[in-house]
């Protein structure tokens, strides 16, 4: 079990009707041991996230954490930049998260500063930024509005900015579908969830969580203005790309 939170047991128990999954205050309080046993290689995604913040992110902007949670990506970032003069801003819509990402994570003096903000990604303005990430968030937004927040964030990018996007994915060959699925799930299982959590935590994600194939969010990247956009991880039916400004 991960050390900072408490064990996720929130699909363990039988229920007669599975609502839609939301981010209240009971997913908060598990949230660092949900995310890791069920995300396959979400500690290797989001400590990477902080490279290529050493790597990209200029002095004097902004950096956006887009569906921030508890902050773990707004963590790596701040370890990860060394560039001066730079502001991270961690963003969700979630009260309970940002609440418990507020009080977990410390405001270092002489560390680039964080600032918790309780919005919606699809209207928080964004500006002067040279990196952002979108760490498990976009599958969240309805498909018909992830083009205009695109179009917004490569908008709100400086010139060499980019835009770490990871996302859940799905395959155009059913049986490649199939087997991504099925290796996830099997991933699952290892972790300590048993069927009845998995299927009862699919049910709650089906219309909340909408995945989309590698092919439509490149072609939707370009469409929104990035020049291109590259996969750096792969595990199972997760991906993370860097798209460039
Ligand atoms: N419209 C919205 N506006 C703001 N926030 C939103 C919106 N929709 C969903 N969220 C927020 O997006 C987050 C998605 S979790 C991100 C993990 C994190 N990036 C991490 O690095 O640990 C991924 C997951 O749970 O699989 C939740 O906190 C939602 O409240
Ligand atoms: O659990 C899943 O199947 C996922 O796709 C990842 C996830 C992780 C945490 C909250 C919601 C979805």
């Amino acid at each position: 079990m991960n050390q900072d939170s408490e064990q996720d047991r929130v699909y363990s128990e039988q229920r007669d009707r599975v609502g839609d999954f939301v981010f209240d205050q009971q997913v908060a309080r598990v949230f660092p041991d949900m995310i890791r046993r069920s995300v396959p290689g979400y500690a290797t995604v989001i400590n990477l996230s902080g490279v290529l913040a050493r790597q990209h992110v200029q002095s004097n902007s902004n950096c956006y954490d887009l569906g921030c949670s508890l902050g773990a990506t707004s963590l790596a970032l701040q370890s990860g930049i060394e560039a001066n003069g730079c502001k991270i801003i961690a963003v969700d819509n979630s009260p309970a998260m940002l609440e418990q990402a507020r009080t977990r994570v410390p405001d270092l003096p002489n560390r680039t500063p964080i600032d918790w903000v309780c919005d919606d990604i699809r209207t928080t303005p964004i500006e002067n930024a040279s990196l952002i990430t979108l760490n498990f968030t976009l599958q969240f937004i309805p498909v018909e509005a992830r083009k205009a927040l695109l179009t917004r964030i490569q908008r709100g990018l400086r010139p060499g900015g980019i835009l770490v996007l990871s996302e859940k994915i799905a395959f155009e060959d059913p049986q490649e579908e199939h087997l991504q699925i099925e290796m996830h799930h099997a991933f699952k299982r290892a972790n300590g969830y048993n069927d009845l959590e998995i299927s009862q935590k699919r049910s709650a994600l089906e219309n909340v969580l909408i995945p989309e194939t590698l092919a439509q969010h490149q072609a939707r990247l370009k469409q929104a203005g990035f020049v291109r956009a590259d996969i750096w991880f792969q595990c199972f039916n997760f991906i993370s790309l860097v798209a460039r400004k």
